[in-house]
């Protein structure tokens, strides 16, 4: 039998290979379980191997050296470069596959063809008939065409129903007319917008017969096919720099009484007869499919982002030796240290749980989606409150985590060198693109609340809130658990979320009842609310990590996840346990019992830590780390990394005549007075 861990190689740097070692499980079987089969690891090798082979394929130099011109130029390159192997390297019809040689290849600072898959195609796959699918979607999936998802306008993001850009519909002409009044009115973020693509489907508000109704999609043509320049009626632009994402060309567009076709209105669901009449859509929210769509998807794409990190934290802690804990022996590697694996290891296990009920998220995705192509929707409003809530608390979490990550690199973390704070900056875009995070827990506090009636009213519920209509111990049994059974550990975080989505609804509740309008009630409790989503959400978490390890056959693989599981349970339960606290369900004793289960755990983990990171299976080239790297070698490596510095190609710069020297000499001559 070969190693378990698949990353040992000869001329490693010696603690790492000590660490991998160690390990108690075969890494490349772990990877199956986080990407949902052994075949889609196994393609992630493959895939990485080819590229590896392709010379043009890798990174012209460390992306943090690039000027975001450079950034975006290298996207592109990348892009017209891939395009040529494609077909080789990837199926081109499984979006996971597409995703990982994105990531490989570009990483994740974007690429001008970002929002043409995630979102462009997407919309159109959903909601356009089939002759505009025959006119735009093939032609979108050869790459012919390229396009965006402009939505969101400098003045309206979240309140949709506030849109101001028009399209208002022309009988006379059968057209509509779309116009941008006002300077707030003008589409301000959509990725790509600025200067690579030249379709959009603009979210604008359907106006006949001065009638208002609401958000509607529209394929716009922004420029010229083979000149690029932009259309007549049509300005538009890149938004500048961001935090993040600056190989992005997020951008802004003014659209002045520009006139469509009829027929450009996405009218798959919904449809705007010759004559103006309105045929309303099966579900009012249909045009909604796109934003749920990437929301569905963001639980693995945050999972990723915070396994990443972790991965570059964990191995870095494995050979950064600093301080003693017994002073007769050598120095000891950071990961050592307890406070270390607490800010490291519940994170590791967040990024497990996170990538478990994502692909739970997009089984009923799938589902929703197939149910919607025959006009079946009773299902979507579980699936917007699921994702609403999951995509709120996830990027949440994930900030904290990547942040933690960074930390615990001490100072190389806040070197780009790590790249961890490039990775932080993309992933906590999370917390605001598809719905601000606040705004989506209150989406997902409107399902709750009614839930919360229903039960009221003597009706069971069922399904994600099912645990609202069942008993509930007084007292939590939580250190009479079995080993191995987190029946007690589920049943105290049901315990937990119905309590708070109770408070939350009698607070409501009287409040309505005291006279003042809905609106203004839900305002003033709305802390509650999002407090009780929260709790909502990661109960789902939590039961979808234990229903994966449930499911595991290996026994080597089900240990491993059990030990991650009863981490999870644990530190989770102590950082939501003040609820469970207030009304006495669990008590001091108790909350000793998991403080002491957790230490268990850290120390439970400890010897696979660095094989758990390393069964993300993610290569040096898409993780772009120094510290990170798989071989170990941190030093030599960022000493090498450094004369990338442009501040380097000459001993003494212009600045030093300009402005030091003088400043040195008027000093000198100064002290010499
Ligand atoms: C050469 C080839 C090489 C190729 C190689 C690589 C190729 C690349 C491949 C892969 C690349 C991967 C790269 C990855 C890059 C990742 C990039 C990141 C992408 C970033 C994208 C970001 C995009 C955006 O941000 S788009 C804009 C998003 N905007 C929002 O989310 C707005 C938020 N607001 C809302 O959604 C709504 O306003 C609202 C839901 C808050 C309220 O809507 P409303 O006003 O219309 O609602 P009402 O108040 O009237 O009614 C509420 C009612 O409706 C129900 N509801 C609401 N939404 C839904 C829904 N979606 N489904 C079902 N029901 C819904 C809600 O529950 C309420 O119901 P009630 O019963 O309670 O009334
Ligand atoms: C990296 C990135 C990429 C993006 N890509 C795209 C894209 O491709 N296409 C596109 O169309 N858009 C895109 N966006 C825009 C994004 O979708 C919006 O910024 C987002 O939906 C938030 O809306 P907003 O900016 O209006 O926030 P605001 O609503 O202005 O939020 C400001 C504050 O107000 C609070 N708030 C607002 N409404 C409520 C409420 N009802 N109750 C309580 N609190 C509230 C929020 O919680 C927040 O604290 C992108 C944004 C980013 C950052």
């Amino acid at each position: 039998m070969g190693n378990l861990n698949k990353e040992i190689r000869d001329g490693d740097h010696p603690d790492i290979t000590e660490e991998r070692l160690k390990s108690t499980f075969d890494t490349h079987k772990m990877a199956a379980q986080i990407y949902n089969s052994q075949r889609a690891a196994d393609r992630r090798n493959e895939i990485t191997s080819a590229v590896l082979k392709i010379p043009e394929l890798q990174d012209i130099k460390p992306l943090p050296f690039l000027s975001r011109e450079e950034k975006v130029e290298e996207a592109a390159r990348k892009i017209g470069i891939l395009s040529e192997h494609l077909y080789d390297l990837v199926n081109v019809n499984d979006g996971a596959e597409l995703y990982h040689l994105n990531n490989v290849v570009i990483g994740g600072e974007g690429n001008p063809l970002a929002l043409h898959g995630v979102m462009f195609i997407p919309v159109l796959q959903a909601q356009a008939t089939d002759e505009q699918k025959k006119k735009w979607l093939y032609r979108a999936m050869k790459r012919e065409i390229i396009g965006t998802y402009a939505q969101t306008e400098m003045g309206h993001g979240s309140n949709l129903r506030k849109l101001e850009t028009t399209a208002t519909y022309d009988k006379a002409t059968e057209e509509f007319v779309l116009n941008s009044p006002t300077t707030t009115s003008m589409k301000w973020w959509p990725g790509n917008l600025g200067k690579s693509t030249n379709y959009a489907v603009v979210v604008a508000t359907l106006i006949i017969n001065e009638k208002d109704y609401g958000p509607h999609s529209f394929m716009v043509q922004l420029r010229d096919e083979n000149t690029h320049k932009p259309l007549p009626n049509i300005e538009v632009g890149d938004i500048g720099p961001k935090m993040a994402y600056n190989a992005t060309d997020n951008g802004f567009l003014k659209l002045n009484h520009l006139r469509i076709p009829r027929t450009n209105m996405l009218m798959k669901h919904v449809k705007v007869e010759k004559d103006g009449t309105y045929i309303k859509p099966p579900h009012a929210k249909m045009s909604y499919s796109a934003m749920v769509h990437v929301r569905a998807h963001m639980n693995n794409t945050m999972a990723y982002f915070l396994a990443s990190s972790l991965t570059i934290a964990v191995r870095y802690s494995s050979i950064r030796r600093q301080g003693h804990i017994n002073p007769k022996e050598p120095e000891v590697k950071v990961l050592e240290y307890q406070t270390q694996q607490h800010r490291l290891f519940p994170h590791i296990a967040r990024a497990y749980a996170f990538s478990f009920a994502g692909a739970e998220t997009v089984r009923l995705y799938e589902k929703v989606k197939k149910d919607m192509e025959s006009g079946e929707t009773e299902l979507m409003a579980d699936l917007h409150a699921l994702t609403s809530g999951l995509k709120s608390v996830v990027t949440y979490l994930t900030m904290q985590g990547i942040e933690q990550a960074r930390q615990s690199c001490g100072g190389h973390g806040y070197s780009m060198a790590s790249y961890i704070s490039e990775i932080y900056g993309i992933a906590i875009g999370g917390c605001t693109y598809e719905g601000e995070n606040m705004v989506m827990l209150l989406q997902l506090a409107r399902y709750l609340m009614k839930a919360a009636k229903a039960v009221k009213e003597g009706k069971k519920v069922e399904g994600l809130v099912g645990y609202l209509s069942a008993p509930d111990n007084r007292h939590s049994l939580i250190d009479r658990t079995p080993e191995k059974s987190y029946d007690t550990y589920l049943k105290t975080f049901e315990h937990i979320a119905r309590q708070q989505i109770f408070r939350a609804f009698d607070k409501l509740e009287k409040m309505l009842t005291s006279g003042l309008p809905h609106s203004e009630a839900w305002n003033k409790c709305s802390v509650e609310l999002t407090r009780a989503s929260r709790l909502h959400t990661r109960l789902f978490i939590a039961q979808a990590f234990a229903r994966r390890v449930h499911d595991v056959v290996d026994f080597h693989i089900k240990e491993a996840l059990d030990d991650l599981l009863h981490l999870h349970l644990n530190y989770e339960l102590l950082d939501v346990a003040s609820y469970a606290l207030e009304d006495g369900h669990l008590c001091g004793e108790q909350m000793n019992f998991i403080r002491s289960e957790l230490y268990r755990s850290l120390g439970k983990i400890r010897p696979n830590a660095v094989s758990y990171v390393d069964a993300w299976e993610l290569s040096d080239m898409e993780l772009r780390s120094v510290l990170g790297r798989r071989d170990g070698h941190v030093y030599e490596n960022l000493y090498k990394w450094a004369q990338n510095s442009s501040l380097n190609r000459t001993d003494v710069l212009p600045v030093f005549e300009k402005y030091l020297k003088p400043l040195m000499m008027s000093a000198r001559k100064n002290s010499k007075l």
